[in-house]
């Protein structure tokens, strides 16, 4: 889930017990964010698990971990190679179709007249960033925003991990209201902001790069009422207390990016600060949660 992906390796697993291994291990190791791991169940039930490294990784250590976490099996798959991220990301966006999620569509510039026009558009162009709508996570994270939406208006809505800054445009257009984004990383930080511009609610979205809270802005700008969080399931769980923190009483939160596997340890985290899950989406794998803070 790294924007700026050089170096890729990739493998198969056949049994869902030793993909859930391996990706754990994978996210603990990588918790620092310098690879991104991405995991995908086939229909045939066997699991394609991806990695993306901003740097060459040491195959024979990589080689030992996978094999050490998920069996002998997957050595004969393991295979190691390097995608051009700009052209990669931009032939991968051409080849899509605009995503409809609930009231939002999400689209690239080439579908800009086709979208149908009672919904609220969302435009996403090409750039080293994650959130084309396409995903599992982010469509799951739009659903549940489209359900929050039809019952309330939050007026302190944060946007934590925004990539291409597609959730926050979501929110700032069906609000109309200032939307605070971040991310930790810098590329993601200028994409999420020129998405932003270019679909007319750059005066509503600021975007900040920050790691987890880390920044003096959110005390700031908080406490929130919406706060959508759309990365791993391991910093969301190291989040869960920060988050609970900066939530303004009966705040919602979306949280996304964990596997379906992962939701019990995530939703204890969040449990444990006084939050209760009220939906639950499970979309390709992925689970979406919504929320409540009581109290
Ligand atoms: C899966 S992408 C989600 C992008 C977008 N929000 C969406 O829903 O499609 C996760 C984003 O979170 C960022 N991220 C990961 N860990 C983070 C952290 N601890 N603090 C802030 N941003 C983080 C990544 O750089 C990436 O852009």
């Amino acid at each position: 889930m790294q924007p700026s992906p050089t170096h890729r390796a990739s493998f198969s697993i056949g049994s869902e017990a030793a993909a859930r291994r391996v990706v754990d291990v994978l996210t603990e190791v990588f918790f620092e964010g310098d690879a991104a791991v991405a995991a995908f169940e086939r229909p045939d039930g066997q699991w394609d698990v991806t990695l993306h490294f901003a740097d060459a990784p040491d195959q024979a250590w990589l080689r030992e971990l996978v094999v050490n976490s998920a069996g002998n099996e997957i050595a004969d798959t393991l295979a190691f190679d390097t995608v051009e991220a700009k052209d990669w990301v931009k032939a991968s966006l051409e080849d899509l179709v605009p995503v409809p999620a609930g009231r939002f569509v999400v689209h690239g510039s080439h579908d800009r007249d086709r979208v149908a026009p009672n919904k609220l558009k969302i435009e996403i162009e090409a750039a080293l960033a994650f959130g084309t709508g396409h995903h599992g996570t982010t469509r799951g994270c739009l659903l549940l925003l489209d359900h929050v939406l039809k019952s309330s208006r939050p007026s302190n809505v944060l946007d934590l991990g925004t990539g291409t800054g597609v959730l926050a445009i979501a929110a700032a257009k069906a609000l109309h209201r200032a939307v605070l984004a971040s991310d930790i990383d810098p590329p993601s930080v200028r994409v999420a902001a020129e998405n932003g511009r270019l679909n007319e609610v750059g005066h509503h979205v600021r975007v900040i790069r920050a790691t987890g809270f880390a920044a003096p802005d959110f005390a700031r700008a908080g406490p929130f009422d919406l706060v959508l969080a759309n990365i791993l399931a391991n910093p969301l769980r190291h989040l869960a207390s920060p988050m609970a923190r900066h939530l303004a009483p009966g705040a919602r939160v979306i949280l996304s990016g964990l596997l379906t596997h992962q939701a019990p340890a995530v939703i204890a985290a969040y449990r444990a600060r006084g939050l209760v899950p009220l939906r639950h989406l499970r979309i390709e794998g992925w689970s979406s949660l919504l929320l409540r803070k009581v109290g």
